[in-house]
């Protein structure tokens, strides 16, 4: 990593690891060689076709992007415990426990990091929060395999994120069918122009902006700023990362943020409910923005 690059990162955020920088490749590359290596072993133990069978047995999706396009700015709670940038966060020996906090401070909806080798994330993780939740449940991940989407609903995902930076786009294309096909909502993720025109010519309806370059790991919040108003109006947009508190998501709204996405700026407070229910509460005031449809 170039020596600017560590330079325009959040303020006391760590280095990532020197096995990362040693190997020359991007945060992300690494990142989804682990997950390939993961899904593999998965599907040796538990074939295609039974996933499949888990996922149609599994009770309906709800509608996420009628929840995310309700009045008001929404707050996506994440269940985080640790990553590339900050290491560990926080412990979350019940993770149903911290999302039923969430939901009970008003969350639109709450994701899940399944990721295990950087996030301590499981598939486990998804399945014990939606069995206990009645909001929507993203299944966040690094997901690159249609075996993956089989696999979310299979753990009662309502909405999987997609990576456009990750995805080549026809694989972007056939997986963002497969995940709408399964009655769950693709959130896609982008960075760039370039890469809201790739979800865009995909047929994303919920598209996610994320302020983290998942290359760089550097943070800019401008970046939704820059890329949200190039959105159509039908499209709900989603401000992912980077929220510490009411002040960020009011910027945010007046960018036109549907909702914000919150890891961070959550699992490290004292009471997690209490935070959500004050970014939910800046969401709901009558002078914050409200998104143009
Ligand atoms: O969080 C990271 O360090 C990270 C590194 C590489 C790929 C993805 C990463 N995070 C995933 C996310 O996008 C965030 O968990 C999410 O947007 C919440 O961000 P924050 O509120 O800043 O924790």
């Amino acid at each position: 990593m170039a020596s600017d690059e560590l330079s325009s990162m959040e303020p006391g955020e760590p280095a990532p690891s020197a096995s990362m920088r040693d190997s020359g490749g991007s945060v992300l590359d690494e990142i989804i060689a682990g997950v390939r290596e993961d899904v593999e072993a998965r599907q040796n133990q538990v074939s295609m076709d039974e996933i499949k069978k888990r996922a149609a047995a599994t009770a309906p999706p709800l509608d996420a992007y009628a929840a995310l396009r309700r009045s008001g700015v929404g707050v996506i709670a994440e269940v985080k415990r640790s990553s590339p940038s900050k290491g560990a966060l926080a412990e979350i020996p019940d993770p149903a426990e911290l999302a039923a906090e969430y939901e009970a401070g008003g969350a639109r909806a709450v994701s899940v990091l399944t990721e295990g080798r950087w996030f301590g994330g499981s598939l486990d993780d998804l399945a014990a929060v939606r069995a206990r939740l009645a909001i929507p449940v993203l299944r966040k991940d690094f997901v690159c395999s249609a075996y993956q989407v089989h696999e979310a609903r299979a753990y009662g995902a309502d909405l999987v994120l997609l990576i456009v930076a990750a995805l080549e786009q026809k694989v972007l294309t056939g997986l963002l069918d497969r995940i709408e096909s399964l009655g769950m909502t693709p959130l896609v993720e982008v960075h760039t122009e370039e890469e809201a025109d790739r979800a865009l010519e995909a047929g994303a309806r919920v598209i996610g902006v994320n302020a983290r370059n998942l290359r760089t790991l550097e943070v800019d919040r401008s970046v939704f700023e820059r890329i949200a108003p190039g959105l159509p109006n039908s499209v709900v947009k989603i401000a992912e990362s980077g929220v510490r508190g009411p002040l960020d998501l009011i910027k945010y709204a007046s960018a036109g943020a549907d909702a914000v996405l919150v890891g961070e700026g959550l699992v490290t407070q004292k009471s997690p409910r209490d935070a959500v229910a004050e970014l939910v509460n800046a969401g709901n005031h009558p002078a914050t923005p409200r998104p143009t449809r």
